[in-house]
Parts: C-alpha cells; sequence; structure tokens
C-alpha cells in the first residue's frame, strides 16, 4: 500500500520532498536511486532520463539496509542475446533473503493499509514509471501443516538417471541461444526432477528465464517457447543505452515484470484499490497474445486450472470494448454465480468499461447462459412459435414453464417395452436427448431410425431406436400438454428463433462471444451461442478446461457447427497453487482419459506452478466425529497463522447434505463457518460449499473434507447405467476432486473417515 503511494507521488513529481530521491555512492549503475517510503523500507528505481524525458524503473521496496545493499549491486542493462532488458547484481547475492524480506513488508503494508485511508484524486503525471510487479503478500509461502493424523503420503517418485532438461533435448548451449544466464543454465541443466529445476528457476535474477524454464522443464519444445516469449526477434542494438534499455522494457519477456504506468487513471485504480492485484497488470506473452490476436473465426483457449484463462477473457471483453464501444459484447458462462464473479472481476479491472444491463446494448453483458436463453426466449414472445415447431414438431408451448425432474422416469414408465435396464433410465436418455434429438432437430421416428449418434458410448439397434423414440414420444407428449420446456428445449428453440431472426434480416443479438467453462455447456447450448453472433472475425472466443467438466456429456464442437481447430492454444502456468498442490491434483487425474472440445486428446501433464508450498496434508479418521474434531483443529491452527483471514478458509464437500452436517458438525466444534450456496462469499466466516459451487473461485486454505469411499464417487445405481455413462459419471466425480483441489492457493488438506476415495490412488 505504501509502495503504491511512493509510486504515485512518484508519477507526480519526482522532486516532492517526502520521497527523498538519492542516488548511492559508489553504486555499480550511476541511474541508481533509492526513495523514501517510510522509516524503516525504502524503494529501489533506476533513473533514466532519455531526451529530456524521465523514466523511473521501479525496483521493488526493502528494508532499509537491504535496500542500500541491493542499490549499490544492481545494474539495469539489456540482455546482449535477446534485448530483453533485465537487473543484474555485480556479485551474486542471497536473494531469496531479500525476497523474504520483501515479502514480509508486503504483509506489513497489507495490515497497515486495513487501518489507513485510500489516498484521493491524481494529477496528471509527468513522467512515466515502470513498475516491477510487487511480490503480493498471498504470494508469501505459508508453514508447512504438520501432518497429524497423516495416513497417505504421496511415494517419492524415483530419480531418473539422465537430467530433466536432457530428456526434453535441451541443453546448455541452447538455453544461451535463448539468453538464459550461463551460471544458471550449467545450474538448470543439471536438475533431474521437475522440483530441483524448479528451485533452480526460483533463483534465476530475470522472471523471465524463471518462466522459461519451467515452460521447458514440462516439456514445452524450444521453439515453442522461443516464439512464445518473443526470444526469435533480431536484436536492435541501435540508439543509445538509455534507448536500448527502454526499448527492451517494451520486449514481451520483460512485460511478465514491467508495465508501464503512463496511464494516470489506471495507477489511481490500482492505488486506490490498496492492492496490486498482478492478474490486472502483467500478463504471461501467451495471455497477452490470446488478448490481443485477432481471429477469423472461432479460436480457443484451453488450459489447466488456475492458468488465467478466466484473466484473458476478461482482458480480452475490455480490449474489444475499447476498440469500438458500438459492440455487443456476451460474455457467459455455466452458471449464475461464475457470471456474477465474471461481472465483479471486469468491473475491478476497469470500471470504465460499459456493461450492458439489456440485451442489444452496447457494451458487455455478462450473464449466466441459461438466463440469457430465458432472455432471448421472451424476446421472441409470439413468434416463438415457428421455432418451438423447428425442434420439437409442435407449438403453444409457455416459455416461463419449466418440466420437473420426474419427467424422464415417467416417460419410460409410460412407454413401457422391453428396452436393457441402461438404456431405459433418465440418464441415458436425457443424454441422448441433448446430444443427439434436439441439436439434431429430430422430430419424427423416421428421422430418429437414420440419424447419426455421434460420440454416444452405447450402440442402439433398429429394435431399440423404435422404443426409445417411444419413451421420447412420451416425454413430448407430457411437456406438450402442460405446455412446458426443460432447459435444453428451450435453449433449441431459443437457437432456432435467433438463426430464423437472422435469416429473416433481423440481425445477430451480438458482434463478440466469449465462453468461460466451456467443457460444461450442452449442444444446445453451443448451438445457440453460435447463433448469437454473425460468423467471421472474432465472431467466438472460447475458454475450457476438459479435466474440469463436471456437468454434462463430453461434446465435440465440430459436431454443432464451430470449428475451432487450427485456432487452439493451451496455457500451462497456474498461477493460482503450489506446485505440491497442482501435483497432488494432477494425480488425480491420471486414471481418467480426456478430450477437449475438438476432440482430441488431452494430457495435464504439462501444467506447472512457479510457486512453493507446503505438500498437501491427508487426514485419516476412524469416525465422522474423529474426522470432524480433526477438521476443526486444523482450521483452528489456520486461523491463527498471521494474515489469514477466515473467509480465505474454505471446507468443501462432495454433496449438499454433507455440507450440512459438516457446517453444523463444525460450528458445534467452535469454527465460525457459514455454508454458501447461491449467494457470494462474505467476510469474517470460514466458508462451507459443494465442490460443484467451489468451481471458479479459489482461496488460501482449502480442506477437502468426507472424501471416502463410497460418498466420492458418489454412490450411483450402477446396474441401471450403461457401461459408458458408468465410465462418464466417474470420469466428472475425478473432475470434481480436481476442481476441489486445485480451489487452494496455498495450503490443502483432505479428509476422510473409514477408507479413503480410490479416487485418491
Ligand atoms: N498473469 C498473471 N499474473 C498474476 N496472476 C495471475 C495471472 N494470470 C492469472 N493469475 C491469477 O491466477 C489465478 C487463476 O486465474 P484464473 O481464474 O483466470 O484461471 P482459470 O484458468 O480461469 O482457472 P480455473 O479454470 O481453475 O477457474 C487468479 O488468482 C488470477 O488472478
Amino acid at each position: 500500500m505504501k509502495a503504491l503511494a511512493f509510486l504515485d507521488k512518484l508519477t507526480k513529481d519526482d522532486t516532492l520532498p517526502g520521497l527523498h530521491i538519492e542516488p548511492i555512492k559508489g553504486s555499480a549503475d550511476s541511474r541508481i536511486r533509492t526513495g523514501r517510503v517510510d522509516r524503516g523500507y525504502r524503494a529501489v528505481l533506476f533513473k533514466l532520463t532519455e531526451g529530456g524525458a524521465v523514466t523511473y524503473v521501479f525496483h521493488g521496496v526493502y528494508e532499509h539496509d537491504k535496500a542500500n545493499h541491493l542499490a549499490e549491486r544492481a545494474v539495469l542493462k539489456t540482455n546482449p542475446v535477446n534485448g530483453v532488458t533485465e537487473v543484474r547484481y555485480v556479485e551474486p547475492a542471497p536473494l531469496a533473503d531479500w525476497e523474504k524480506e520483501h515479502a514480509e513488508y508486503e504483509a506489513m503494508a497489507q495490515l497497515e493499509a486495513e487501518k489507513e485511508a485510500t489516498e484521493g484524486a491524481r494529477d496528471t503525471a509527468e513522467e512515466t514509471v515502470a513498475a516491477e510487479a510487487a511480490e503480493s503478500a498471498q504470494a508469501e509461502a505459508p508453514e508447512p501443516a504438520e501432518e497429524a493424523a497423516v495416513v497417505a503420503k504421496p511415494a517419492e517418485p524415483e530419480v531418473p538417471a539422465e537430467p530433466l532438461l536432457t530428456r526434453h533435448g535441451v541443453d546448455a548451449t541452447a538455453l544461451a541461444q535463448l539468453g538464459v544466464d550461463e551460471a544458471l543454465a550449467a545450474r538448470a541443466v543439471q536438475a533431474h526432477t521437475e522440483e530441483e529445476l524448479l528451485a533452480v528457476a526460483e533463483d534465476a535474477e530475470a522472471e523471465w528465464q524463471e518462466l522459461v524454464l519451467i515452460a521447458l522443464g514440462s516439456g514445452q519444445g524450444i521453439d515453442e517457447v522461443r516464439r512464445e516469449f518473443g526470444l526469435d526477434a533480431a536484436v536492435d542494438t541501435t540508439g543509445t543505452e538509455e534507448q536500448r534499455i527502454l526499448r527492451g522494457l517494451q520486449h514481451p519477456a520483460a512485460l511478465v515484470t514491467y508495465t508501464w504506468i503512463e496511464d494516470d487513471e489506471e495507477l489511481r485504480r490500482v492505488v486506490e484499490d490498496g492492492d496490486f492485484s498482478a492478474w490486472r497488470v502483467f500478463l504471461h506473452p501467451l495471455q497477452k497474445e490470446f488478448v490481443e490476436r485477432d481471429y477469423n473465426g472461432p479460436a480457443k483457449l484451453a488450459g489447466g486450472a488456475g492458468t488465467g484463462k478466466t484473466v484473458v477473457l476478461l482482458h480480452r471483453a475490455r480490449r474489444l470494448a475499447a476498440e469500438n464501444p458500438e459492440a455487443r459484447i456476451l460474455l457467459t458462462t455455466f452458471t449464475r454465480n461464475l457470471a456474477d464473479a465474471l461481472r465483479r472481476d471486469l468491473v475491478k479491472l476497469d470500471p470504465t468499461v460499459p456493461i450492458a444491463k439489456q440485451l442489444g446494448e452496447p457494451g458487455v453483458h455478462v450473464t449466466g447462459v441459461d438466463a440469457l436463453v430465458r432472455a432471448v426466449a421472451m424476446k421472441a414472445g409470439r413468434d416463438v412459435g415457428a421455432a418451438t415447431g423447428t425442434v420439437l414438431g409442435a407449438e403453444g408451448y409457455d416459455l416461463s414453464d419449466r418440466r420437473d425432474a420426474k419427467a424422464w422416469s415417467e416417460a419410460v414408465d409410460a412407454a413401457g417395452g422391453d428396452l436393457p435396464a441402461e438404456v431405459a433410465n433418465e440418464t441415458f436418455m436425457a443424454a441422448e436427448y441433448a446430444m443427439v434429438v434436439l441439436p439434431k432437430r429430430v422430430r419424427t421416428v423416421e428421422e430418429y431410425v437414420r440419424v447419426p449418434r455421434r460420440g454416444r458410448g452405447t450402440a442402439l439397434n433398429r429394435k431399440q431406436r423404435l422404443q426409445v423414440w417411444k419413451v421420447i414420444e412420451k416425454y413430448r407428449a407430457a411437456g406438450r400438454a402442460k405446455g412446458a420446456l426443460d432447459f435444453e428445449e428451450i435453449a433449441a428453440v431459443s437457437a432456432a428463433y435467433a438463426q430464423q431472426r437472422a435469416e429473416g434480416g433481423g440481425g445477430r443479438f451480438f458482434d463478440h462471444v466469449l465462453v468461460d467453462e466451456g467443457q460444461d455447456l450442452t449442444p444446445a447450448k453451443w448451438q445457440f451461442l453460435r447463433v448469437m453472433v454473425e460468423p467471421g472475425r472474432n465472431d467466438m472466443f472460447l475458454a475450457e478446461d476438459t479435466h474440469q467438466r463436471i456437468y454434462g456429456q463430453k461434446v465435440t464442437l465440430s459436431h454443432y457447427g464451430i470449428e475451432s481447430r487450427g485456432r487452439s492454444r493451451r496455457l500451462t502456468l497456474n498461477y493460482r497453487t503450489t506446485q505440491q498442490n497442482l501435483g497432488w491434483a494432477m494425480k488425480v487425474l491420471d486414471g481418467g482419459e480426456f478430450e477437449d472440445l475438438d476432440g482430441e486428446a488431452e494430457s495435464h501433464t504439462e501444467y506447472r506452478s512457479a510457486r512453493s508450498g507446503p505438500k498437501p496434508v491427508v487426514l485419516a479418521a476412524r469416525s465422522f466425529a474423529e474426522e470432524l474434531d480433526a477438521a476443526a483443529d486444523l482450521i483452528a491452527k489456520w486461523s491463527r497463522q498471521p494474515g489469514v483471514k477466515l473467509e480465505t478458509i474454505a471446507v468443501l464437500v462432495r454433496t449438499k447434505p454433507t455440507l450440512t452436517k459438516v457446517v453444523t458438525g463444525l460450528a458445534e466444534r467452535g469454527v465460525k463457518i457459514r455454508a454458501v450456496e447461491q449467494e457470494s462469499v462474505r467476510a469474517g466466516a470460514v466458508v462451507g460449499m459443494t465442490m460443484h459451487r467451489a468451481k471458479g473461485t479459489e482461496f488460501s486454505h482449502v480442506l477437502l473434507m468426507d472424501v471416502r469411499d463410497g460418498a466420492l464417487p458418489v454412490g450411483m445405481r450402477k446396474a441401471n447405467f450403461s457401461e459408458a455413462d458408468l465410465d462418464d459419471a466417474l470420469l466428472r466425480e475425478r473432475s470434481l476432486l480436481y476442481v476441489a483441489a486445485t480451489r487452494a492457493r496455498d495450503v490443502l488438506a483432505v479428509s476422510y473417515h473409514g477408507a479413503r476415495s480410490p479416487l485418491l490412488g
């Protein structure tokens, strides 16, 4: 906070007396300056003067003596191989210590910030300040949790004979050609395991070098890394040193560390917020590319949990809105809670982004996809008849009436026949309807016996198809009698209406469509989103993580008219959680087979984090009461740690009834906990949530409870499931545990009583 106030004053006037900007005698770089942040801490900066303009490069805030120690040795220069501007030290220094103190300072500043009022309006900046990312207090590695009652620790993997980078075909020469420091490269090529490489990478003085090593260690090809970080361009050596340094600060690799605070409005916002949320300012080069690039058709961004897919969508929405204030931009996702979070974060990113409240208004319209489907259906009004005719072969539905949950089993009973149990059940029928019948607009038995059933795991012969259609007819007849539609039907009807409206010259509802959590959408919803926008430049941008599919069936977009192949890329660096938590979560995925929305096999082995922390703890108990005791103790311990607020601790469980029991049980043991369902998280209590509700959220400490055999995977009536439906249901349970585990930023713990869940391996 104080660092931000310092930066703010500096952009106004660097001669302000309170700043005490001073050179250091005998410093290795004559540009170095230190400035007063408060009694005990000083900022370290470089002052560049070029063509009469002054630019400060903000290096960080340190305790007084360390600041001087650093300032004596730090040198700002460009990397001779690639031109990236970096800070180097004339002699190796114990950076880790300084960083620790830096983080302590941030934690202290955070506490003080709570007491202090934020400063008011700002004047226009005269200088430009390139600010280095301030390590946030939350990035501080917490104390390892004590491993009480631990029964299961992950087995230590065997160390392979060949070093990690050698196995990926990378040697010291290749690293030198990228511009990685010789000493760092020499150590990196010796690392045998990912953990060792991560430890080496953490010592990199330049952040881009750390990220490059992590990317190469995860198996990313060297050419791809070179392209991603802009290391393939020829170095421009013209001009003065000052000019080269300024140019090197604009390099894609430098922009992971430096940003330009020229825009006073931007700085004011960051200062007033009292937190320098890195995601608002610093993007990974690949994230930046996704924000800025134009695509001639639907583009897809895949990526593991916490790789910043949502961050990219928010920046992209803002970019599109800034480029064309008249543009109608849809930012949508699966649930209302997630849409609310997207809206909040978009406003946080930039309160000047126009938010469209009504369908058809210019600006960014942020809404859950079901709400949008209904809004479009309501718009259709009387015109909806033609659309229901196209989809269902009948008219006269009331769009506000929903089907009830038992409708499928009633239809199965009413149709009779001798279908095998694994077909004659609600799960199979609802999926057949959503995956084949509705998206293919099947209205008659003749159409149904001929329709391709691509992607459906269970084959049906002609006789079985006739019988399945009987069930579907019963289902439709019951709906018609009530005039009611289910969620999928209304999406298909709204899609048909929007299509007919566009074909009749009525135009589209949006100019750009951005979708988060795409893996959870059904075919009818994809078809609906497809017709919201005219095919063409920047029409659709989709973010997905197939490993996080926890609803519905696997969808291949090209089957439903959305062709993103050739415009698909993947983010692999996890910004949210530690390597230890991520490693644990990825092990959960090991037993499953996954395909993305392009129908390509998706692996999770490339996901990495640059952060380190304690290993996840698994607590075993003999009874539910004992599990609650252990959980209450653990939460009490977490909440006593400095800086940990209750609402940053979450307890996640598989089902709503378990949530009720856990919240009651923990409250009886003195834990201040609140169950959170539709509403958003409020301060002052530990958060209890179902794992489904936790999708898209994050907490510093996460405890997954009741992860026992019989509770996760949740009990299924297995006899009634076809093999394919059972496999898919189990895959979703696996994904759910992965989603839940990847909500933890710093500390993850898992508990169960009785026998552990088979998903724990
Ligand atoms: N470039 C960045 N710099 C710093 N932090 C970042 C960056 N990108 C993302 N983050 C942070 O990482 C976390 C995860 O980001 P985000 O929610 O966008 O990821 P996601 O891929 O959508 O995750 P999930 O699929 O798990 O919901 C957030 O706390 C976000 O602020």
